[in-house]
């Protein structure tokens, strides 16, 4: 292999209780807030297209007007505690707030920028009534950060000339400042989550990337710090020129699922995902395919049973309220979580093949198996085979616990019988497995 000094630290995925902890979670949510939820997407009364977030980088758009919407951020509808709420209900483990997006508008009274919090109406901290709020719900705080940051001069894309790096040494420093200030101020927050670090600039401070790393797991160990921070000193992201994750897990899948495991390369991983096609922040127009509830539910499904967690985004608006259809999204997964949320808490990859009919989780605390049923065939017979040495004792439909009929086909290979009738949301099947010797010993008359 290559010698690498900033390359990965680490062979393989952490071992910690903390990342055991992030693993568990099962579902997640983002939450993009900031200076572009005023606008929402429209500029002058007409839409910008792209993302709602970016819409400063905008050719429709000048920075300094952009920039003087500081003096319109007055969220009087922001209540973090009902934010909180919403997110319990829903069945939230874990939620990413925006700290600084690539705007570089500062949700904190951060002493290194003038382009903050407090130099908006408002005022006041907004991070920190936030952390306190989800943190109370039993909800655990991720922070995310752009480096990326468009309104600080000493900002560059690319290092061409001595001034550059001469200011962009000056940038790295005001980054680890203000992250040094956010793991201060917010000391219970469990993870950064880093964007905006694609460019070349960063690409060529990967001595520098991994020594901030270092730093901050220092300042909080057991920070949970994904692939999407670090460069090592060739340039290399995410897997280092030997081929090794960087970071505590794999933080390519934005709005991607991996269609297979082996796409997952056995990394600790998670999906974030948005409700519209490709929008973050809020924007007034919604265009494009909208999820239901019952996609998000599947995606869900779908990332647990590859043994990742699932992340959904909320882009509340310029005042701080939520828009319809992500209050409506919410109840209807929460209202599903509270019935099969065992199949998805603590569950991971199970041994079962893949079947059409949906995804088989395994739970890590009940040891049991779950079926979770999106496309029902027209015979309602669900296709089961059943892994070596192993038997079904029972087969039960989540939440009304009825057994279902379980009929054999011939070898491992058995049919379950899902009670007719149309479903909104997918049903869930426990199997209680037990190995097959056991089976002799439950089947041998008791003398
Ligand atoms: C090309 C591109 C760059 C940055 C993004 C940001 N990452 C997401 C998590 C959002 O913050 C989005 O603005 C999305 C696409």
């Amino acid at each position: 292999s290559i010698p690498l000094r900033h390359g990965a630290h680490r062979i393989g995925n952490r071992t910690d209780s903390d990342m055991a902890h992030w693993r568990d979670y099962g579902l997640g949510q983002f939450i993009h807030w900031g200076l572009y939820a005023i606008p929402g997407g429209f500029w002058h009364g007409q839409p910008v297209n792209g993302a709602a977030e970016w819409i400063r980088s905008s050719k429709k758009v000048d920075p300094k007007e952009y920039d003087a919407l500081i003096s319109q951020f007055n969220p009087v509808k922001y209540d973090p505690v009902a934010w909180a709420l919403m997110a319990k209900n829903m069945g939230t483990k874990y939620v990413t707030f925006t700290t600084k997006h690539h705007d570089g508008f500062c949700l904190w009274p951060s002493k290194y920028s003038d382009f903050t919090i407090m130099q908006s109406p408002w005022k006041k901290d907004i991070i920190k009534p936030f952390v306190e709020a989800y943190n109370k719900q039993g909800i655990d705080v991720y922070l995310y950060f752009s480096i990326m940051d468009w309104h600080n001069p000493d900002w560059r894309y690319e290092l061409k000339t001595k001034s550059d790096s001469v200011a962009f040494d000056r940038f790295k420093e005001f980054t680890k400042n203000q992250l040094t200030e956010l793991l201060t101020l917010y000391p219970t927050t469990k993870g950064l989550w880093f964007d905006g670090t694609w460019d070349k600039s960063w690409k060529a401070s990967g001595a520098f990337s991994d020594e901030l790393e270092q730093y901050l797991k220092k300042l909080r160990p057991g920070l949970v710090i994904g692939s999407r921070l670090r460069a090592d000193e060739k340039g290399n992201r995410h897997l280092d020129a030997n081929g090794r994750l960087m970071g505590d897990y794999h933080q390519v899948w934005e709005r991607k699922i991996p269609e297979t495991i082996a796409e997952v390369k056995g990394y600790d991983w998670e999906c974030v995902m948005t409700v519209p096609e490709n929008q973050w922040g809020y924007n007034a127009r919604w265009s494009g395919h909208v999820k239901s509830s019952s996609e998000i539910i599947e995606m869900l499904a779908n990332c647990v049973s590859k043994g990742g967690n699932f992340v959904l985004n909320f882009g509340p608006k310029g005042d701080g309220s939520f828009r319809e259809e992500e209050i409506r999204l919410a109840k209807e997964i929460g209202n599903w979580m509270a019935v099969n949320g065992e199949a998805i808490y603590a569950a991971g990859q199970s041994d079962f093949r893949k079947e059409d009919w949906g995804y088989y989780t395994k739970s890590k605390t009940s040891g049991k198996t779950y079926m979770v049923v999106f496309n029902t065939p027209v015979t309602n017979m669900l296709k089961v085979n059943i892994p070596k040495n192993q038997k079904i004792a029972s087969q039960k439909l989540l939440g009304s616990k009825q057994v279902l009929p379980l009929e054999h086909i011939e070898g491992r290979m058995h049919y379950i019988r899902l009670p007719g009738g149309v479903r909104q949301q997918p049903a869930v099947i426990e199997l209680q497995l037990i190995s097959d010797d056991q089976k002799k010993e439950l089947d041998v008359p008791k003398t």
